[in-house]
């Protein structure tokens, strides 16, 4: 009797394709008397869904990072690529929420700060903005406000008509930069907690800069640890399941973070 025998089928895990990627990319500042590099030589790759975290010291270049990912920013060597495409420059694909309280328009109601870029990147007919705004407030817990201005808001409130505004654009990616630095320590723990269900609701991907270590595990499921002046990679840890803060998965992530950040400065000390 003869047997066929056929070779065992192999079965090939894909690998998906990462949404962000940062290849190799140095980033500098010309001024009329210096050239500043901010980043050197960073490589990144952020998949769908992740909260990625940038992680470092003051200087080291995270903003530097989202403006060069938002397109603000050409890298003088290196890629930035979005959806395996060159970034040339800013698009409604890329939306920003930044620390400051007075992002808003103060002329315009909440509704129609969140309104705002929809109509201006014509991205939306005026019905479907006014529903997009309208179910997006709704999901920071803002309807009470939608009709009241800016200045009637607490500087939470403003964070999360921010992320309103950004996250009815539906972009690709949220970039926030230290949005809640600028808040109390309460409200700090508070708005972490609401993104991070509003993520459980609606899993978008986020690029998250942040010089808190407790913050980037909290919020993040991926860190990225950036040494100091000019920014370069010096680690990429996962997060996510560090469970309660204090608890001892998280104060060993917490240490080990704080050592890799401080060690240099630790051995040097006298
Ligand atoms: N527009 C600019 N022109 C010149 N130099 C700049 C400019 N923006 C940033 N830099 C320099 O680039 C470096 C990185 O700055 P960047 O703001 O990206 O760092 P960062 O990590 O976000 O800092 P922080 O946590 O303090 O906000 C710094 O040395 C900074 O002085």
């Amino acid at each position: 009797m003869i047997v066929e025998r056929h070779a065992p089928e192999i079965e090939a895990i894909p690998m998906p394709e990462p949404l962000l990627e940062l290849e190799g990319a140095t980033l500098q500042y010309k001024t009329a008397q210096h050239l500043v590099t901010a980043t050197y030589r960073v490589s990144f790759k952020v998949y769908r869904a992740d909260r990625f975290i940038l992680l470092g010291p003051s200087g080291c270049g995270k903003s530097s990072l989202l403006k060069g990912i938002a397109g603000f920013v050409k890298p003088v060597e290196g890629t930035v690529r979005l959806n395996g495409r060159k970034v040339a420059a800013p698009g409604p694909d890329r939306m920003m929420v930044f620390q400051e309280f007075d992002q808003l328009m103060p002329w315009r109601t909440i509704r129609e700060n969140v309104m705002f870029p929809m109509r201006a990147s014509h991205r939306y007919p005026k019905r479907e903005a006014a529903d997009r705004a309208g179910a997006y407030i709704d999901k920071v817990g803002l309807t009470k406000f939608a009709d009241a201005y800016p200045h009637m808001l607490s500087g939470g409130m403003k964070q999360r008509a921010a992320i309103a505004r950004a996250m009815a654009m539906e972009p690709d990616i949220l970039l926030m930069d230290e949005p809640f630095a600028a808040l109390d320590a309460l409200t700090r723990r508070k708005m972490q907690d609401e993104l991070l269900q509003l993520w459980d609701d609606i899993r978008f991907t986020v690029l998250f800069v942040t010089h808190s270590i407790e913050e980037a595990i909290i919020v993040g499921n991926r860190i990225l640890v950036l040494s100091p002046h000019p920014g370069q990679v010096k680690a990429e840890l996962n997060a996510g399941q560090q469970g309660n803060i204090g608890g001892s998965a998280f104060t060993e992530l917490r240490d080990r973070i704080h050592d890799m950040l401080f060690a240099e400065r630790v051995e040097g000390a006298t």
